[in-house]
This record gives C-alpha cells, sequence and structure tokens, in this order.
C-alpha cells in the first residue's frame, strides 16, 4: 500500500497503525512451540515476533528482517507498534530486545530506504526513525537488550535506548556509531545518546573515528553492561531483566524519565528541523554517491 506524504507518522501510528503496514500480518496470534496458556501465546508481525510470558510480565521481542534486521520502514513501525501494545498491556514490565537473525543484532538504517530515493520518502522514513527512539528511549517498560550478533550504527542506538545492555562474546559482534565511516553525520539525539552512555570524551572519539568496538573494548568503554558467552545471552538478560523489576515501577520510571526526558525533549522541540535537516543532507549527490558507494562495497564484499 502507498503510503500518503506529508501527515505526521506519529500522528498516523497513534490513529491508524495498522494502516502503515505494507504486506504485514501485525497482530496475529499463535500458539508457541510447546506452549499451552495465554502466558504462552505468540504474537507480533512478520519482523516482529513477540514472546510474551504473562506470568513473569516479561515478552521476549525478536527483530526478524533477514538477512540483516535494517530497518527498513516497515521494520521500524512493526517495532513501534508491537512496543505501543505492550506498554499498554499492564500484564507487562519488560522486554528483552533481540534478533532472530543469526549474527547480527541489527545493521542499522536500511540504506536502500535513503539512497536513491525521494525526499519525501527521506522525510517519513526519518520520522519513522525518530519514533522508534522516542518510543524506546522514553518507554515506561524495562528494556533490556540481549546483543546476539554485531551491532553497528542504528543498531546501536536501539541497545543504547534500553536500560541494559548484555552482548554475546564474540570477536564479530562489534557494537557502536560508525556513521563518518559511511560519510555520513550522526544526529544530536543520536550523539546525545552515547554521551549519556558512555560520557562526552570517549564518545567524541568514538564518534570522530566511527569505532566499532569489539566486546571486551564495549564493555571497558561502557557501551555495554555485561559481556557473556553467546550461550549465555538470553538467561543473562533475565536475570538483568529481574534485577530491574525488583524495583518498584513507579519509582524506577520516574527517574528514568527525570534521567532522559531532556534528551528526548530536545529532538521533540525540533522534530521538523531534524528532519529537514536529514533530508536536505541526505539528498545530496556527494552524499548520495557515498551511500552508493558503500553499499556496494557492501554487496561486493559478500562474493
Ligand atoms: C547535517 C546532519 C543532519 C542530519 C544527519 C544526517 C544523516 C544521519 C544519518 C545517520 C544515521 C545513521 C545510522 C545508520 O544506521 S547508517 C547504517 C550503518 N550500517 C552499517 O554500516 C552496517 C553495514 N552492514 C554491515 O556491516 C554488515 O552487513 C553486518 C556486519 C551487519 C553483517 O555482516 P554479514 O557478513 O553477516 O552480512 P553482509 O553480507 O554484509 O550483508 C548481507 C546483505 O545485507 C545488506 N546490508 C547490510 N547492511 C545493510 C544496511 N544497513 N542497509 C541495507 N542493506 C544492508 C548487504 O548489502 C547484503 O546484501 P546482498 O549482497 O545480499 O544484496
Amino acid at each position: 500500500m502507498a503510503l500518503a506524504s506529508g501527515v505526521r507518522f506519529a500522528e498516523r501510528a497513534l490513529l491508524r497503525p495498522w494502516a502503515l503496514l505494507r504486506g504485514t500480518t501485525l497482530g496475529r496470534t499463535e500458539p508457541a512451540a510447546g506452549g499451552g496458556g495465554d502466558g504462552a501465546r505468540r504474537f507480533g508481525s512478520q519482523r516482529v515476533l513477540v514472546e510474551p510470558d504473562a506470568a513473569s510480565g516479561v515478552a521476549v521481542m525478536k527483530l526478524r528482517n533477514p538477512p540483516v534486521n535494517a530497518l527498513s520502514l516497515e521494520l521500524l513501525t512493526e517495532l513501534v507498534i508491537s512496543l505501543e501494545k505492550l506498554e499498554n498491556d499492564k500484564t507487562f514490565r519488560g522486554v528483552i530486545l533481540t534478533s532472530d537473525c543469526p549474527r547480527v543484532f541489527c545493521a542499522g538504517l536500511d540504506l536502500t530506504e535513503i539512497c536513491g530515493r525521494n525526499p519525501a520518502h527521506c522525510a517519513e522514513y526519518w520520522k519513522a526513525m525518530q519514533e522508534l527512539w522516542l518510543r524506546t528511549y522514553l518507554s515506561s517498560l524495562v528494556l533490556v537488550a540481549a546483543i546476539n550478533g554485531a551491532c553497528p550504527a542504528g543498531g546501536c542506538i536501539i541497545a543504547l535506548s534500553c536500560d541494559c545492555r548484555v552482548l554475546a562474546d564474540n570477536p564479530k559482534y562489534r557494537i557502536g556509531l560508525n556513521e563518518t565511516l559511511l560519510g555520513i553525520i550522526a544526529p544530536f539525539w543520536l550523539k546525545d545518546t552515547y554521551v549519556n552512555t558512555i560520557g562526552h570524551r570517549a564518545s567524541e572519539q568514538a564518534l570522530q573515528l566511527g569505532s566499532l568496538f569489539p566486546p571486551a573494548e564495549a564493555l571497558q568503554v561502557g557501551l555495554v553492561d555485561q559481556v557473556v558467552p553467546e550461550d549465555q545471552v538470553q538467561s543473562t538478560a533475565l536475570s538483568e531483566m529481574a534485577r530491574w523489576l525488583a524495583v518498584p515501577d513507579h519509582a524506577r520510571q520516574l527517574t528514568k524519565n527525570m534521567m532522559r526526558k531532556a534528551t528526548a525533549d530536545r529532538l521533540l522541540r525540533q522534530r521538523d528541523a531534524d528532519t529537514q535537516n536529514f533530508v536536505s543532507f541526505v539528498c545530496r549527490d556527494s552524499i548520495q554517491k557515498s551511500l552508493q558507494a558503500y553499499l556496494e562495497k557492501l554487496r561486493q564484499r559478500k562474493g
């Protein structure tokens, strides 16, 4: 379905979220393997699988947009809607965010959404990206990222928007904001999220160099909270979740809001200007050439 342009993504998502989904099956509910009662039923969409456990109040949300969980417009939309659905269901207090794709947590922006596309599409795409960040960063739920694969750029931002991060100990699973290496610039709210997590000096260095940190270095710089063997990522994420859920919700939520609101407000105040900046930047010929060359390099690397 073609999406009408010029209407704010958030407004449409609130009014008619299903209308945003092109060829998706969001809302489908099916029994989890070996599951029985309501607590074991899973729901979700084509690109986001949700495994809820009503008994514990925790849902596992799996990104499944193969091959690399690139953040397509559809994936962004489905993530926002799935998160909203869990937030509105008082049964749930926490979400573990992880990947259903082998070896990759999330490859960041889907570059095909901003390469060779018209300004209206780029604007719509960027609004969806803003929306996901705002939703995750300010979520009232406890969000734990179980990072079971590579986690560059937009993938890193999703992880940093969670409350806690557990990374699998595999040297190929690097995490960081590598935008400069693509010839693009992280917008201020990605930078702010980085600074809030690892501090100003470390961010200054890592952002300019486009550093992607292997697990031990990611732990050292404070990008992740735990590095564990790959087969323990999920169980460690559950243990972390239990630690966070031991705190009364209202006190934790108000504290989270106190810590994060100013950063989110900064984007909320200038969302349209940020979108315009993004669009005029990525639509420049020189940036399009850089993105095209980068995509080409990724495709050739494979062969
Ligand atoms: C003035 C300023 C104003 C505003 C700001 C302006 C701009 C702001 C924009 C800033 C935001 C940027 C955030 C981003 O997220 S940019 C995206 C950065 N992502 C990456 O660099 C990751 C690239 N991918 C990889 O490194 C590897 O793919 C990865 C390690 C994730 C997995 O490796 P693996 O070997 O398992 O897979 P590949 O063979 O590399 O890939 C498989 C196929 O997937 C395609 N692919 C990979 N990544 C992407 C992507 N991000 N988008 C689209 N497609 C992607 C890849 O080309 C392969 O495709 P095929 O060959 O199979 O066709």
